[in-house]
């Protein structure tokens, strides 16, 4: 079985290792037929991933964070080929969530001799996802956080802190199947199809991957006393029970704004969209 590693050089914040050498002694030390591809640009994985498997890799591998096996991801639907995780991020969610190990010779091993499993894909007015999609404060973290010119959760941690004073929620509507229609304020958004945004913080703990169904998690105002409830449940994964948040889960969800709203994709900052669908 060929397998194919696609790495993105600017994962993550840890510069300090050979990575594509020590893929190489690893996947080796496996008995594996691989090619180690580093990408040139953001964007490319999803290239090289669907050239991989018409090549016939029958796994490829996002060697990176969320943004990367997102990229990986999109380029394999469709193609029969299975997705491996190599985590190399900053937050590596979807990885978490599976289990897959977090160092990288254990990653390695796992990708040469797979089990493979179902997972569902998300999609966002038309852009896929795998972990977790969102609009509101988090969609705007996301988008502050690419323009901070350096990466890691404390870096993350201090652009959310600055942008809580400033950010102002919106006005929206939100259907979901077989439900009322919410007429709510947007704080959080998030649409999770993992349970976790990454770095362990569980917007959705309930989350099943394979249940053909999102978790919606609502949060329509964020006071100060409520930010620290909430931060407190992401962190220990009872959001659900703390307080402060709703919980929904739907195949379909259809969210109406007056105003064009920004949203994220494994915590890329997307587009600015007047009317979103999920499914
Ligand atoms: N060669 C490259 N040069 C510049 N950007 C790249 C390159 N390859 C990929 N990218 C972009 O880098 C972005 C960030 O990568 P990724 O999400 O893997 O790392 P991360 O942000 O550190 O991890 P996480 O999302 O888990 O926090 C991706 O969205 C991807 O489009």
């Amino acid at each position: 079985m060929r397998i194919c590693f696609i790495l993105n050089p600017t994962s993550g914040t840890d510069r300090s290792q050979n990575v594509p050498a020590l893929i190489a002694e690893h996947a080796a030390a496996a008995g594996a037929e691989f090619d180690i591809m580093p990408t040139q640009y953001a964007g490319h994985a999803e290239q090289l991933a669907r050239e991989a498997a018409a090549a016939g890799c029958r796994v490829v591998v996002a060697v990176g964070g969320d943004g990367t096996v997102n990229e990986v991801a999109r380029g394999l639907l469709g193609t029969g080929a299975a997705l491996g995780i190599v985590p190399r991020g900053s937050g590596n969610g979807l990885a978490r969530h599976l289990h897959v190990p977090l160092g990288l010779p254990a990653a390695v091993q796992r990708a040469c001799h797979p089990d493979f499993q179902r997972i569902d894909a998300g999609r966002i007015n038309g852009h896929w996802f795998f972990c977790t999609a969102g609009l509101g404060f988090d969609a705007h973290v996301s988008k502050m956080f690419a323009q901070a010119g350096t990466r890691g959760l404390s870096t993350y941690v201090k652009v959310a802190l600055r942008e809580y004073r400033r950010y102002q929620p919106t006005a929206v509507q939100v259907e979901l199947e077989n439900q009322a229609l919410l007429d709510t304020h947007c704080y959080v958004l998030a649409f999770a199809n993992a349970a976790q945004y990454g770095n362990n913080a569980y917007i959705a703990p309930r989350a099943n991957i394979q249940d053909g169904l999102l978790d919606l998690c609502l949060i329509d105002a964020l006071p100060i006393w409520r930010a620290v409830r909430v931060g407190v449940g992401l962190a220990l994964g009872t959001l659900p029970t703390s307080g402060g948040a709703q919980f929904h889960r739907s195949r379909h969800i259809r969210v109406r704004a007056a105003a064009p709203l920004g949203f994220h994709v494994d915590g890329d900052y997307v587009a600015d969209a007047p009317n979103l669908r999920w499914n």
